[in-house]
């Protein structure tokens, strides 16, 4: 891996995903990598990092997209090759936007194809691919030095020691110019905190962490002043430049400055090309259409205008556009035989001064304006036993297209009697695989289980406290806690204080149910932008986020039930330790059962309103069922008791209070029975069979544990199943 000191250069995120033993198998010497024989003088060698990144080539050739029976983008094609910049411009609702998420693979094409290293868009490369949102999506309360070291420690590998982890963080803070504002919060728009632009460059820096061969960046100079603008594009344009990255970037109106760093232009119209290809011709293009540019006008306003022009305009420059597909200069990559099953090689690359001096006596290889370095040798296909397979000679050539910086490595295998045929480009320099057949099989996380699921505790526990821990609700539970102790100030063990004794109870699991379902609903939807964006990215598995957040959230969850128990129950009448903790436990476990039932609506519903309404009828419904409000329950209705999860914490701490603690005196005018016959106490189980169903403590507790762990379980399968991010 490799830091440079003007950019920021680790490891090659496909690298970073290998097993170890393939790694190591990938010592390539430099002669063979140019791109190393010419990486700057001032880069510094990081140990565990020995992979350079690898360069891509974007091809995507006839795109439709259709939304609601809208076409939205039409037959819209383009090459970027590693070390270009590729602009994508056109008016408002041209489908920029849409554009990025077919190249990114989060739309699903009507028509059309999208080729990384002639290979179709697959999971593997999705995951592989940077694309930087036009909105900032965060975690608010987090500093963007926090935020950034969380993304270190998620996406670069375990190889990496934390500090060389924290040094990348440094390196990228500086490199985007982001130090003065590193322990500023982001922020949203109820807390002040990062400004547009930096929150801008703080998403590039997430996204660089990894140094992601293609980048996909959503208007990056957005909000931002033209100095911030220019500086930005340039640094990416460096990035670019000297790490053979390839980059597509949606602007709206760059400046003349801008516009010219650019190397390639995809101007879209309606949804269709209205021109694609170098931004030095473009001028010329509208110029041989009857549209000159006015000097001294910048070039990017002027086309904009011609293409916000009338429909007869518009039409002219589409069908103009189109005329230029016939021109030699068209990418042949774009051309429709290009990429058919079996491209013969030598009629791909014949190249008049190809050196084959490389290549064994029968190679055939040859590559106009490439360089073609090789070997043959004898191997067993795919993993099958030479025993039961007969061995195939195959011949791999690593294909080089110059062309100023723009090299491309294309690994070519010729088999057997197939010689001369192009069976297969994996592009891949470091892989060692002959066949990409099993693309998604080779996923590799960054990090470990482990890992992810300790950062993302960490990660979670500091987000979730500001929130679950604010001032206001501290306030809010001294308060309640106090007030419920007043309330119900040292009641006395007889009949008549026992609806007093049942309501402090009553008041306790509902109110804190209230609490953390709630709290749960409310937090979610916010942070499912984030989760999302990450396992786009392929940053974590989704089941160490999962228990992550159970465990992270946990303290914060029973922190302050545990303040309000410590303050109302003495108040109430202190009898034991014993019963003091018995009761507590009985309310935490209802207020964790709440929060996953919480997170279970909070996951499966994409509408808040539909999920708010959900949840009041459900935690409604859970307290008139409870026991306590309601006791001529109907025998129909009575089932409903055993869905309110209210009701078993409810009942347990009544059979823990009445059993454990002293016994409640029968009044004179008792409405027991089991007091009429001379009993002085009333028992528990007449006490609780006054409120309709009732089981044992046991049962109660199993009941909770299997509600815990059916909606803990049904939020996963939500979120894995029916609410994966696209
Ligand atoms: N999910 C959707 N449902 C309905 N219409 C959509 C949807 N997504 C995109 N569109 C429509 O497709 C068109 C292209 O949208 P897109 O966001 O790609 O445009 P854009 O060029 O990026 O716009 P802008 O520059 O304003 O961000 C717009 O007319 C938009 O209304």
């Amino acid at each position: 891996m490799i830091i440079s000191k003007d950019l920021f250069l680790l490891g090659d995120q496909d690298y970073l995903r290998l097993p170890k033993d393939e790694k190591r198998a990938m010592v390539r010497p430099a002669a063979n990598n140019p791109r190393l024989e010419s990486a700057p003088s001032a880069a510094i060698q990081l140990p565990g990092a020995e992979a350079p990144p690898r360069p891509l080539e974007l091809v995507f050739c006839g795109l439709s997209v259709c939304v609601a029976r809208r076409p939205v983008l039409r037959d819209v094609s383009g090459v970027v090759r590693p070390g270009e910049l590729l602009a994508v411009m056109g008016p408002s609702g041209c489908g920029k936007t849409t554009l990025l998420n077919c190249l990114s693979g989060r739309t699903k094409l009507d028509a059309g194809w999208v080729r990384l290293n002639r290979e179709r868009l697959s999971k593997r490369w999705k995951r592989r691919i940077c694309y930087v949102l036009q909105q900032d999506i965060f975690f608010p309360d987090l500093t963007l030095r926090q935020t950034l070291e969380y993304a270190a420690r998620l996406r670069l590998p375990d190889t990496l020691s934390h500090a060389q982890k924290m040094q990348c963080v440094d390196h990228i803070i500086d490199v985007l110019d982001l130090t003065a504002c590193q322990d500023t919060i982001i922020g949203d728009y109820m807390k002040r905190g990062l400004s547009g632009g930096e929150k801008k460059r703080a998403n590039i820096a997430c996204e660089l962490l990894t140094n992601p061969s293609l980048m996909l960046l959503d208007e990056p100079t957005s909000g931002l002043d033209s100095h911030s603008a220019y500086s930005l594009m340039r640094c990416l344009k460096r990035y670019a430049e000297k790490e053979g990255k390839t980059v597509v970037v949606t602007v709206h109106q760059p400046s003349s400055q801008i516009f010219h760093m650019f190397n390639k232009l995809l101007l879209l119209c309606n949804g269709q090309t209205a021109y694609f290809g170098e931004v030095s011709k473009v001028v010329d293009f509208f110029n041989n259409i009857g549209l000159t540019v006015i000097p001294q006008y910048n070039p990017a306003d002027f086309i904009l205008e011609q293409v916000k022009g009338s429909e007869e305009m518009k039409e002219k420059i589409i069908a103009a556009s189109k005329d230029a597909r016939r021109l030699p200069d068209y990418p042949q990559e774009l051309l429709p035989e290009y990429y058919s099953n079996s491209v013969n090689v030598c009629d791909k690359y014949t190249m008049p001064k190809y050196d084959d001096s490389h290549l064994p006596a029968n190679g055939n290889v040859g590559t106009s304006g490439c360089h073609c370095q090789g070997g043959s040798w004898t191997e067993a296909r795919n993993g099958h036993s030479p025993h039961s397979s007969p061995s195939k000679t195959v011949k791999m050539c690593a294909v080089m297209e110059t062309g100023a910086q723009n090299s491309v490595y294309s690994t070519i295998v010729t088999v057997g009697n197939d010689e001369g045929k192009l069976c297969l480009d994996n592009q891949s320099y470091a892989s060692s695989s002959v066949s990409s057949s099993d693309d998604d099989m080779s996923w590799h996380w960054p990090t470990s289980f482990w890992t992810q699921f300790k950062v993302l505790s960490q990660r979670n526990f500091q987000e979730a406290r500001p929130r679950m821990l604010s001032k206001l609700n501290w306030v809010q539970t001294v308060a309640l806690g106090v007030m419920a102790g007043l309330l119900w100030f040292q009641l006395e063990r007889k009949e008549e204080a026992l609806h007093d004794i049942q309501g402090w109870m009553f008041f306790s699991t509902t109110y804190w149910m209230l609490f953390a379902h709630f709290g749960a609903l409310s937090s979610f939807p916010p942070e499912r932008e984030v989760i999302n964006k990450e396992r786009l990215s392929g940053a974590y598995r989704l089941s160490a986020y999962y228990l992550a957040k159970m465990v992270g959230e946990l303290p914060l969850t029973i922190t302050l039930p545990a303040v309000y128990h410590l303050i109302s129950y003495p108040m109430l009448g202190f009898h034991s330790a014993a019963v003091f903790l018995t009761l507590l436990g009985f309310l935490l476990l209802n207020t964790v059962v709440a929060q996953s039932v919480g997170f279970f609506i909070g996951a499966s519903c994409m509408d808040m309103q539909v999920s708010i309404t959900i949840s009041a009828l459900y935690t409604l419904a859970t307290q008139l069922f409870g026991g306590y409000l309601a006791t001529n329950i109907s025998p129909w209705l009575r089932w409903m008791q055993y869905l309110s999860m209210v009701h078993y914490a409810y009942q347990n701490m009544q059979i823990v209070e009445f059993s454990d603690g002293a016994p409640i005196e029968c009044a004179v005018q008792t409405k027991f029975d089991a007091c009429t016959n001379g009993t002085k106490h009333i028992p528990v189980q007449a006490i609780l069979d006054a409120q309709g169903a009732s089981l044992p403590l046991w049962a109660n507790t199993l009941v909770l544990l299997l509600f815990l762990f059916l909606f803990r379980v049904l939020g996963y399968v939500v979120l894995r199943y029916f609410r994966r991010p696209k």
